[in-house]
């Protein structure tokens, strides 16, 4: 099957030692915002974008799908409600940390150990990766109404959205999954002992996990907030209770 990871242009090759190996460049993705002349990102932008132009047959149709975005602590039960929301409403559910899971396990991945040194020390995989998968998963579907869960993370994924895909896709919302810390952490760890198999269920990880969050990800929904595109949930209640609340957000906003 062909995969979108394949994309990934030559200048990613050198991430596959890990973290301790990432090219500078993706480490401090804020300099390429502020300076558009670092060559090698740009370069990145160029291959991508003439591989798209020899691939017409993945091309996505001329409507543009329409994409929420699932945001929330590690645990606070962002992947449970995607399921619901895909029950009730016609919606693809794209996990981010399910789709680099997977890419992590595929025989033969280039990046399967840099994505492993991520998620196992609770940081952001950088997003030519994590967009790609996307992209390409988005592709596949055939669908055109998109859960994109846990997605944005970090104002490097913002940049790379809005670099490769926020042209092609109508964002609707983000839906805040909003869940104090020791409840996220109850829940990851419950989840890890039931058997979730995570290399990241666990105490030591999850610290990284939670401090990630905080520093990285609630700046991203603090952006969305200030631009009125975040619809709150309160997701400490159990899961049906929580579902209720995301069912009206979705039928106010237009869906059925
Ligand atoms: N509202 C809830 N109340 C109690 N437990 C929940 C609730 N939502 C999810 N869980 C449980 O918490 C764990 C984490 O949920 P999950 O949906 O995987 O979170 P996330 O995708 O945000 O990491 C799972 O074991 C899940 O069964
Ligand atoms: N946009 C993303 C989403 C997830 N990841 C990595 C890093 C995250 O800690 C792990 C797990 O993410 P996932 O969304 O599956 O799980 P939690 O919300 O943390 O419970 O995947 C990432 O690098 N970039």
């Amino acid at each position: 099957m062909w995969r979108a990871i394949t994309r990934i242009p030559k200048t990613l090759d050198s991430l596959g030692q890990g973290v301790a190996v990432l090219p500078q460049q993706f480490q401090h993705s804020q300099l390429y915002n502020n300076n558009h002349n670092i060559c090698s990102k740009t370069n990145y932008l160029s291959l991508h974008n003439q591989a798209s132009l020899i691939r017409p047959k993945y091309r996505m149709s001329s409507a543009k799908p329409k994409v929420v975005f699932v945001l929330g602590g590690p645990g606070a039960g962002k992947g449970t409600q995607c399921s619901k929301i895909v029950e009730r409403f016609q919606f693809e559910h794209l996990s981010a940390g399910d789709l680099l899971r997977e890419e992590r396990s595929r025989e033969g991945s280039e990046y399967g150990q840099l994505i492993e040194e991520y998620i196992r020390n609770g940081k952001i995989v950088p997003v030519e990766v994590t967009c790609s998968l996307l992209e390409n998963a988005m592709k596949n579907s055939g669908k055109s109404r998109f859960l994109i869960d846990g997605f944005p993370r970090n104002q490097d994924n913002l940049d790379g959205w809005n670099r490769q895909m926020s042209d092609k896709t109508e964002m609707q919302f983000v839906l805040f999954f909003d869940c104090a810390e020791d409840v996220c952490v109850k829940r990851c760890l419950g989840r890890g002992q039931s058997g979730s198999g995570r290399s990241d269920d666990n105490m030591e990880s999850l610290k990284k996990r939670i401090q990630t969050y905080n520093n990285d990800s609630l700046p991203i929904i603090k952006y969305f907030e200030n631009a009125g595109q975040v619809k709150r949930i309160d997701a400490s209640p159990d899961a049906d209770k929580v579902f209720q609340e995301v069912e009206r957000v979705f039928l106010a906003n237009g869906f059925q």
